[in-house]
Order: C-alpha cells, then structure tokens, then sequence
C-alpha cells in the first residue's frame, strides 16, 4: 500500500489536522478509513451530500467535539448547506430533528434502540410524508452517526493526548523525535518500527523541556523490560491454557468471589487487579481534582464527576485551546453543541447497571455477527457500504506489526483480542468463544479506566492520560489501541442498529 497518493482535495477535506499528523502512522487503517469516509459523505449514496454533513455535525455534537463540528460546519457551508441550519436544530427541517433520538441512543446507550424508535421514523403508511425516512436513508443516516461517534474517540484520543512527543537524547546533545506524520514515500507496512519517522534536530533552548522529558522517560524505560517480559509471560500462559490455573488461584481470592456474586463483573472489570496484571508501571500516581461531570473511577466504570491533573504541565494556548478539561464557562458558552442535539445530559450508563426496567438482555454476539447478518443486512440496504466498514474492522481488529515497545516478534493478539471484546462487552455485547478473565489478566485497571473513558466519554478523556496509561508502548502502539477502541465502538453500534432494522422489517414485512 505504500505509494498510495491522495488528492490534493482528500488531503484538504479530511487528512490535514488530526488525522493526518497522528493516525498516518498506521497506513495500513489510514487508508480504507478515508476510503470509508469518502465513500459515506461523498459518494453515491440514498442521502443528499448537505444532509449528510448535518447528520455529522448532529452526531460529532453528542461528544462535543469541536474539531470534528467545527471542521463539518465548514464543508456543510463549502457544499451549499443552508446556513440558517447551523443557527440549530429547531431551524433544521423536521425530518433532521427526528434523528435526535437514536443519535442519542446510538451514542451512548445503544442497546436501548428498538423497532419502536426505527418505526416512529418511517411514519405509518397513510401519514407518509416528506418528512418520513425510506430504510435505505435510515440506514446512511445511521452509518454517518456511528462513523462520527468513532471519529469522536479517534479525535478526543490522538488530538488531545499528545505532548510532548517521546524522544531520546543521543551523545551529541541532538534530540530524535518520534514523528508520528503520514509520509507516502516513507510507510512500508512489513516495517517493524510501527512507521515511525524519525527526525533529527538540534537542541535549542526551547527543547530544554523536551531533553527534561526525555529524562523521566529514561526512567520509566528502566522499568520497561521487566514489565514486557511478564507480559510475554501473561501471553504465554494464555496460549498454553496456564491462566486457567490463574483462574483457580483468582475464584479463591476473596474480592473477586465477593465482587461475582454482586453480579457487578459483567464488563470484565475486575477490582482485584491480579499479580499478572501487566502493561504499565506503577511508578506515576496522579492527583486529581473533580471539576466536570461524569468520568470514569480507577475500575474502569463511570461516576459522577471528572478530573483535571494537578500533574499536568501548565496547558499552552496552542495545544489546549480545544480541550474541553480546560475550558473555562465562556468557553464552553461559545461552542454551544448542546444547539444540534437535544437531552444534553443522556450520557453512558455502565451496561451492567442499566435499569431493571429495560427488557434489554446481554447481546450474544454469535445471534447476530457482523460477518453474515450485519454485513449482507447494511449492503442490501446501503449498497456497497458493507465492504468499506469491513475493511475498516478487519484492519481494527488484526493490525500488528508483532513488536510491543522494544520488543519484536510478539505475537500480540491476545492483548488485542482483550482490548476488542473488553470495549464491546461495555456495550453490552459478549462472545461466547471468550474467556472474559483474560481481560483481566491482560490489561490493566488503568489501561481499561483508559478504553472504557475514550469509548464512552471521550470529550472528557483527561489529556495526560495519553501519557500515563499504557507505559512502555512507543506512541504508535497507543495510537493503534485508540483505533482499536473506535473500531470495536464503531461496531457494537453498527451491530445494535442492523439486529433492530432487521427487527423493523421482520414486524413490517
Ligand atoms: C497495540 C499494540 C500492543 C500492538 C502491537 N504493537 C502489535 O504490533 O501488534
């Protein structure tokens, strides 16, 4: 794939900014995500081009991301779009504003979406109107808000979580930089540096705070190899069936057997961390202080409050004027998102402490898969569209370089397998061919903390977490987790939203 050009217009429309300078590392994902991404917004397609950025802008409004609804307002007004619409929804045409329920739903509680919702959208027959939606627009509309809601978490994660980039310090004072920029010429898939550009320059004085980095990350490597080699072991275990004996030591430990018998262990969280926890080091524990509303606790579930790090280097203007941790009220007055949505506080809800009242029950992955039902379901709907999203997953889910930090020749799919079925057991969904301890085994409190906070809500995602979690991964290995977190949410949606279609047209037909 190296060599691919893009053109100068898909450069400028959706490359440039975040997604250029932070996920171009992966070329491998870049590709088939902006081919999906033309494919949805640009292409032939059931919805008109205006509508569907409105859509976007709708959906990137759920998690408040100004980058992605500043960016959308722009090519909603480039392409012709009515500039009264951006004044809010009210001034949107009434058949926009009936999405505002399952934008919501599909946002943050997905597993709430019913045939009723899909039905109050279509109209009964003799009330068919205008403002009614046919199934294949259905099915556009629902694919750009979940593509957005994932955009929302690659944004928050790579946008924000970023600085200071890792670097070393050679013997001649000259600082390498890891450069995570998307360079055609330079990306060769095979290599194992992960597509890392590095790029020399000299030490100035204003890298006198980098070279300061560059020494406490000294510090932290020294742990590196320790903790890499139990993590080998971890991996190893699981492959040899060990963990199983883990198991047995773990169903003896106390906490654990409390926690089960609450019946709170539904995501695979586990409070009592066990021994073979691995992936990061102990070393930093950041103070915080709660300023927001909603973020996760150190268990990787959600309470009522959020943090700022006491830890944190004071914020420039540059970086930080997008996040939303530190703005002030005027701040978040002036981006008013809350303009193209409705119930601003529908938030996440951990799945295992939905309400008793919902008839939802867990769903089991092998009654509706993406491979056969959810793909042939969206194609026939939506044709073509299928084949892009499943190149995206596919990518997602088994992207390796087989290198984990400084180690190579990693056979790394047991922590990524983890990391999948961990985030889609957030929204409820449980493969049964999988043994949910390994979760527990194979990444750690913060690290899901980390996932579950980036998936769920992640405009709150504190941006030095980027930093602390997943310690002795070099930047492209994080970055790769954050694709892996809004591809496995892309498609829990996805999933959601086809089993309920295929619902609606079974009642309908
Ligand atoms: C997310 C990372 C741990 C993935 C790893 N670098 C690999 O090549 O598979």
């Amino acid at each position: 794939m190296s060599g691919i050009q893009f053109s100068q217009q898909q450069k400028e429309d959706f490359l440039e900014k975040t997604f250029t300078e932070y996920i171009g590392c992966h070329p491998t994902y870049t590709i088939p995500l902006i081919r999906a991404h033309n494919f949805i917004m640009r292409d032939i397609g059931p919805i008109n081009t205006t509508i569907r950025y409105y859509i976007a802008i709708m959906a990137a409004s759920r998690h408040r991301c100004t980058f992605l609804v500043q960016f959308l307002r722009e090519q909603f007004l480039k392409i012709g779009g009515e500039s009264e619409w951006l004044k809010g929804l009210e001034y949107a045409p009434i058949k926009l504003q009936s999405l505002n329920m399952i934008n919501k739903i599909l946002a943050h509680q997905p597993w709430l979406l019913k045939t009723t919702h899909i039905q109050l959208l279509f109209g009964q027959s003799l009330t068919k109107n205008i403002n009614s939606w046919t199934l294949p627009e259905l099915t556009h509309a629902i694919i750009i808000m979940a593509h957005f809601h994932s955009l929302c978490s690659l944004s928050f994660g790579c946008r924000f979580g970023y600085e200071p980039p890792e670097c070393n310090v050679d013997e001649d004072g000259e600082i390498e930089i890891e450069e995570l920029r998307f360079d055609n010429n330079n990306c060769n898939n095979n290599n194992n540096n992960g597509n890392i550009i590095k790029k020399i320059v000299k030490r100035s004085p204003a890298s006198r705070l980098i070279v300061e980095r560059c020494r406490q990350l000294e510090q932290e490597d020294a742990n590196l190899a320790k903790i890499m080699n139990s993590f080998t072991l971890a991996t190893a275990n699981i492959k040899s069936g060990k963990h199983r004996n883990q198991k047995q030591q773990n169903n003896n430990n106390n906490k654990y057997r409390n926690k089960k018998h609450n019946g709170n262990n539904n995501n695979g969280d586990d409070k009592s961390t066990t021994t073979t926890t691995t992936m990061t080091t102990t070393t930093t524990t950041s103070t915080t202080t709660t300023t927001l509303s909603s973020s996760p606790n150190s268990d990787g579930s959600i309470k009522s409050e959020s943090s700022t790090n006491d830890n944190s280097s004071s914020p420039s203007p540059d970086n930080d004027e997008f996040h939303p941790n530190t703005w002030s009220d005027d701040e978040w007055k002036k981006y008013n998102f809350n303009i193209f949505i409705d119930d601003p506080e529908f938030c996440y809800i951990d799945f295992a402490k939905r309400g008793r009242t919902t008839d939802t029950s867990t769903y089991r992955i092998q009654d509706y898969q993406w491979d056969d039902q959810g793909y042939s379901l969206s194609n026939y709907l939506f044709p073509d569209i299928a084949s892009f999203l499943d190149e995206k997953f596919k990518v997602g889910y088994n992207l390796t370089y087989y290198t984990l930090g400084p180690k190579t020749n990693i056979d790394t799919s047991p922590f990524r397998r983890a990391v999948w079925n961990y985030i889609q057991s957030i929204y409820g969904i449980r493969h049964d061919d999988y043994n949910y301890r390994e979760v527990n085994i194979l990444l750690e409190r913060q690290l899901k903390c980390y996932i579950k906070h980036l998936a769920c809500f992640p405009e709150l995602t504190p941006k030095h977490d980027f930093r602390s979690v997943m310690k002795g991964f070099r930047s492209s290995e994080k970055v790769h987790v954050i694709i892996m977190v809004a591809e496995a949410r892309l498609q829990a949606e996805i999933l959601y939203a086809m089993r309920t279609l295929m619902e609606y047209m079974k009642l309908s037909a």
